[in-house]
């Protein structure tokens, strides 16, 4: 009977599986067959080597296609299947009354007024702070880790603003909540959309001006409330070292918007920070929100999101309801992760930034197993899943922090805030488990893979929600080095990941099983990547210039071996790509951007974790620029690459560049010469194929006079690279 109930009730939401066809399933085992055959053929050559020369070339050649082996049967645990969700907002009402909503708290982050500019941070907020939702169940954090008065200010403006736009909203049924996006659609002509945008202006032209000035001035200041929050930027207060801020903007049931709704709680928080206190980049900053938002509301679902992404769906809290409210999955159910999806990206993504790969694809494949990782912006939590495992409660060091903990007063009552700023301090998470076994999980900087693996471990389920109007759009990096920067920096914290105690190898196999395990192991370990294409970028290249052959012959039968390996890497590859919405251009960005961060992003990361692993040197977490060149965006648009600044990895890579030219042109001369075609074609293939992918080095190098190309110093001191390289290798007997 029971059973007949449960029928009855309408769904929140289905899900249905595609497993990997049959034929998908043969071709990786023909595929893993070949691969071992490859391997076996190098530990041959390796043995039977003669030369210490030819016994090192093969013993490289082994180890590349050993690491490349690793990675691609990783990487076919993300296709034994995926796992296609709906939901159903519109049952919602029939499970649980509106008043019945579990309220949100969402959590903004910021770190940099002058990288993330204080207007873009608005945006995020106000749109969260607009969800088709109750208001007087929302309440915005924001965390600003720049400590910055003008972050205060801007949001000081954007809780005036809001009490205009959030009625706005509501009346005309906005879907773009973000003020910035909805001033650059489509949107209609009237007097009322005339007035408010009026208001976004004049707000966004007094911001940007304090911005400007990098200072509030006294003009700027109006009530002697706002002056007191100032009065905090004493002359010793710097972004690392001041004490904790936290000035509630705007709250439930006391501010009112224009039309006499309650507004959302806005609330701004700086944590408290000192020298000697190691901050912990954004995971400390969410474990401060964790806790503040904790003494303050406690909502029982927490939202994050990056300062550089809005939302872009009102309905978006709801969709998460469907799975909450889901009681075949909600008692295991940590967090529901959206895919990152961008606006401003050009046309077939020149730096391939998109990552559908890994946030749609990948994701969707991990759906059908534990659920998707965690990706640091856009995911709903259980606020219960950063307090130990579904069913191993571990309890806070305060009871004031325990998710069933009932907060009762005003956000502004007096003893509310002296425990928030108690929890906001530097020094309140010694001898605490916060970052080890409480809240967000320290040491790496991919906090968000961290994080969301240790969870799974734990025991928690997650799932991709993937609605098909993207529920948050996102910046994308437009200069090729903030690119690279972005990616080393995840690879270091991959790499942290990799070799700590809890390494998906191990610890991940074993907790949550080995396909689970190899896949996160897949993302851990991908900076590896940069030896094998590291040696395919120059060891055959110099082989070629000294005519010596090191792949078999062209008649010879393990010649198509290599052909095999090649094609049936590239070719499926190109077709699922070309299948999940993309074009040709776009995989062949992403083949070339994968090529280029072997050489640069990849291989840096792996020497800047060993000297951190040595302790010679630490390094943080850079925040990518989000702030708009107009030259630069230009040029983005266009497609062409940016290189304009000094940078070590534009030298590996131009070096790169030119070793492959030179060796391709000196393997078309020897041939001419009457050469050994037949011996060094594959090399010639190898290097002619980098030159292809090169191309748009080389017109930076050589043919470019915009700001954008490549630096003449990077050139030339490339090029004496490249020319030291082929006399090193040229002596070599
Ligand atoms: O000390 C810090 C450093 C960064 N951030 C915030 O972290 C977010 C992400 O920084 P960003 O420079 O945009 O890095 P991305 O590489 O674009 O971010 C991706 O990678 C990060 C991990 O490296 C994740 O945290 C992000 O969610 C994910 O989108 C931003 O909101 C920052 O304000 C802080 O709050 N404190
Ligand atoms: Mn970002």
């Amino acid at each position: 009977m029971e059973g007949a109930a449960a029928i009855s009730k309408p769904p929140l939401h289905t899900l249905a599986f595609s497993r990997a066809t049959a034929a998908n399933r043969i071709f990786a085992a023909v595929y893993a067959c070949a691969v071992l055959a490859l391997l076996y053929h190098h530990a041959l050559a390796a043995l039977h080597s003669t030369t210490f020369l030819s016994f090192s070339l093969s013993l490289s050649f082994l180890l590349s296609d050993l690491i490349l082996a690793f990675m691609w049967a990783t990487n076919q645990c993300f296709r034994m299947g995926w796992v296609h969700r709906r939901v159903f907002p519109e049952n919602l009402r029939k499970v649980v009354r509106e008043e019945d909503f579990p309220a949100i708290d969402m959590f903004v982050c910021t770190a940099d007024p002058f990288k993330e500019p204080p207007m873009s941070v608005v945006n995020t907020a106000l749109s969260v702070m607009a969800y088709d939702y109750p208001a007087e169940k929302l309440s915005v954090y924001v965390s600003d880790d720049g400590g910055s008065d003008l972050t205060l200010f801007a949001f000081m403006e954007a809780a005036k603003f809001g009490s205009h736009w959030l009625p706005f909203c509501r009346r005309n049924n906005v879907v773009e909540r973000c003020p910035e996006a909805y001033f650059a659609s489509n949107y209609p002509q009237s007097n009322e959309t005339k007035q408010i945008k009026e208001m976004y202006e004049n707000m966004k032209q007094r911001v940007e001006t304090v911005v400007d000035i990098g200072k509030v001035t006294d003009d700027y200041i109006t009530t002697e409330q706002e002056r007191q929050a100032f009065n905090k930027w004493t002359s010793d207060f710097t972004r690392y070292d001041h004490p904790t801020v936290i000035q509630v903007l705007s709250e439930i049931g006391k501010d009112r918007d224009i039309t006499g709704q309650s507004m959302p709680n806005l609330i701004y928080v700086s944590r408290q920070k000192g020298r000697t206190s190691p901050h912990n980049f954004k995971a400390g900053a969410l474990n401060v929100l964790l806790r503040v938002s904790a003494v303050m509301t406690n909502a029982p679902i927490i939202l994050t999101v990056d300062c550089d992404m809005y939302s872009n769906d009102p309905q978006t809290p709801r969709r998460v309801l469907c799975y909450f409210f889901d009681t075949t999955i909600s008692s295991k159910l940590g967090y529901i992760q959206f895919p990152q999806r961008f606006h401003g990206l050009n046309k077939n993504d020149i730096y391939a930034c998109e990552f559908k790969r890994i946030f749609i694809k990948n994701s969707m494949a991990l759906d059908g197993l534990a659920g998707p990782n965690y990706v640091g912006t856009g995911c709903f939590f259980s606020r219960c899943a950063f307090f130990g495992g579904p069913s191993s409660f571990v309890s806070p060091e305060i009871p004031e922090l325990r998710p069933d903990h009932v907060v009762n007063k005003s956000v502004q009552a007096q003893s509310i805030l002296a425990l928030a700023h108690h929890v906001a301090n530097c020094k309140y998470e010694n001898q605490t488990n916060w970052g080890s076994k409480l809240g967000f999980k320290y040491g790496t900087v991919v906090e968000d893979f961290y994080t969301g693996f240790r969870l799974q471990c734990e025991g928690w389920k997650s799932v991709l929600c993937h609605p098909t109007r993207p529920a948050f759009l996102g910046d994308v990096p437009i200069t090729l080095n903030d690119v690279l920067n972005q990616i080393k920096r995840w690879s270091v914290g991959f790499l942290e990941v990799a070799f700590s105690k809890y390494s998906p190898v191990t610890f991940g196999v074993r907790a949550m099983g080995p396909i689970m395990g190899l896949c996160y192991a897949h993302y851990a370990f991908w900076p590896i990547w940069s030896i094998p294409l590291t040696i395919y970028a120059f060891l055959p290249q110099l082989a070629l210039l000294k005519g010596v052959s090191i792949f078999p012959k062209v008649s010879d039968t393990w010649f198509l071996l290599h052909v095999f390996l090649f094609l049936g890497a590239y070719i499926p590859d190109c077709v699922d790509c070309i299948l999940f919405e993309g074009t040709f251009q776009s995989w062949w960005n992403e083949q070339r951007m994968w090529m280029l961060k072997g050489v640069t992003s990849f291989p840096f990361a792996l020497v800047e974790f060993l000297t951190k692993c040595l302790g010679i040197a630490t390094h943080g977490f850079n925040v990518t620029s989000k702030v708009l060149d107009d030259e630069q965006s230009k040029r983005y648009d266009q497609g062409t690459f940016e290189f304009r600044v000094q940078s070590p990895m534009f030298v590996s890579l131009s070096t790169a560049a030119i070793v492959n030219l030179v060796a391709f042109f000196g393997g078309v001369i020897e041939v001419l010469r009457g050469g050994d075609f037949d011996g060094l074609f594959v090399q010639m293939f190898v290097a002619g194929f980098v030159v292809v992918n090169c191309w748009p080095i080389y017109e930076a190098m050589l043919f470019r006079t915009d700001k954008g190309r490549m630096p003449t110093k990077t050139t030339l001191i490339s090029t004496f690279l490249a020319w030291v390289l082929y006399t090193t290798a040229s002596h070599i007997p």
